[in-house]
């Protein structure tokens, strides 16, 4: 990884909404090719922190900034995939209009075919509306959105918050995929400790604006990054090895024997990975 070639650097950001710091004085740096996920409790400053990147955030103070990015922030912008829950795909133009735009905006003509494929929506979406698809299949659409930009850096902001797990763990999987494939740097704002440890390769804390944790997923799950972090990997754990006290535990329901150890199993990470599940299009 080239440490010495960030992608995106913070320097003292600090954030003020009235009185309340929602970032104070985060030092980071993100290097060229890393997933990272921002977690942390709700209001945190996680939507805040990813927002200075592409500068809808003006910090009151410090620098947040992306190497070899445009000044100009529309030019910025448009050079930074964004993703967020609501996907915003603009509901009058079809799937591959939305696609497109970005593009085109740009001066370049892309086949949206393509960028379908690649998030495993067939060809025939093009022509459809947006409020033709699902939920899952519209974020894959916006998922694609931000790809055909040619962006490297991908912002995500709770990008499967309002997917049913089977999808939302299909399009983890898929945008893990992407990220490896296309060698893009991620920065995902997620609620879910469990997505961040099996997703990203390095879990940045939030906590009241400040940074609380910052490690990879095995040094978060072999209890580094102090009581917050813990706070928050101690919820799958917990729910990994009580589904496996479970699994372990009497199958029928006869009287008297239902009863179920929630002590045993130690937890590893392997077991909070488990098996990889396959990738699907809704
Ligand atoms: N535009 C705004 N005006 C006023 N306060 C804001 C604004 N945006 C964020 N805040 C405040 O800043 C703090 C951090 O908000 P932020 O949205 O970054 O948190 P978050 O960690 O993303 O939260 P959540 O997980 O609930 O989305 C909160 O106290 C929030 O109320």
């Amino acid at each position: 990884m080239a440490e010495r070639n960030p992608s995106v650097r913070f320097a003292g950001v600090t954030k003020f909404f009235g009185g309340v710091a929602a970032l104070s004085g985060i030092d980071l740096t993100i290097c060229p090719g890393e997933f990272v996920a921002l977690v942390g409790g709700s209001g945190s400053g996680k939507s805040t922190l990813i927002r200075t990147i592409n500068r809808l955030i003006d910090p009151d103070a410090g620098t947040a900034t992306v190497a070899g990015a445009p000044d100009d922030v529309t030019e910025l912008r448009r050079a930074i995939g964004y993703v967020i829950q609501d996907v915003g795909l603009f509901p009058h133009m079809t799937v591959g209009e939305n696609i497109a735009l970005g593009p085109r905006l740009a001066g370049r003509t892309i086949d949206p075919a393509e960028w379908l494929r690649l998030v495993d929506l067939p060809e025939d979406f093009i022509a459809r509306l947006p409020a033709t698809l699902s939920g899952g299949q519209q974020q894959r659409v916006g998922v694609a959105r931000a790809l055909a930009t040619g962006a490297k850096l991908m912002l995500m902001d709770e990008p499967f918050g309002a997917l049913d797990p089977v999808t939302r763990d299909a399009l983890g999987q898929r945008v893990r995929k992407l990220h490896d494939d296309l060698a893009l740097t991620t920065i995902m704002v997620t609620h879910d400790m469990a997505e961040a440890l099996l997703l990203a390769d390095r879990v940045i804390v939030l906590d009241k604006g400040k940074i609380a944790a910052d490690g990879t997923p095995a040094q978060l799950l072999a209890g580094d990054g102090g009581e917050v972090a813990q706070a928050l990997v101690a919820v799958p754990k917990r729910q990994a090895a009580a589904l496996a006290s479970k699994e372990a535990g009497p199958r029928l329901g006869g009287r008297g024997d239902e009863s179920v150890s929630n002590q045993s199993s130690a937890v590893t990470p392997d077991l909070i990975r488990g098996p990889a599940s396959s990738d699907h299009s809704d």
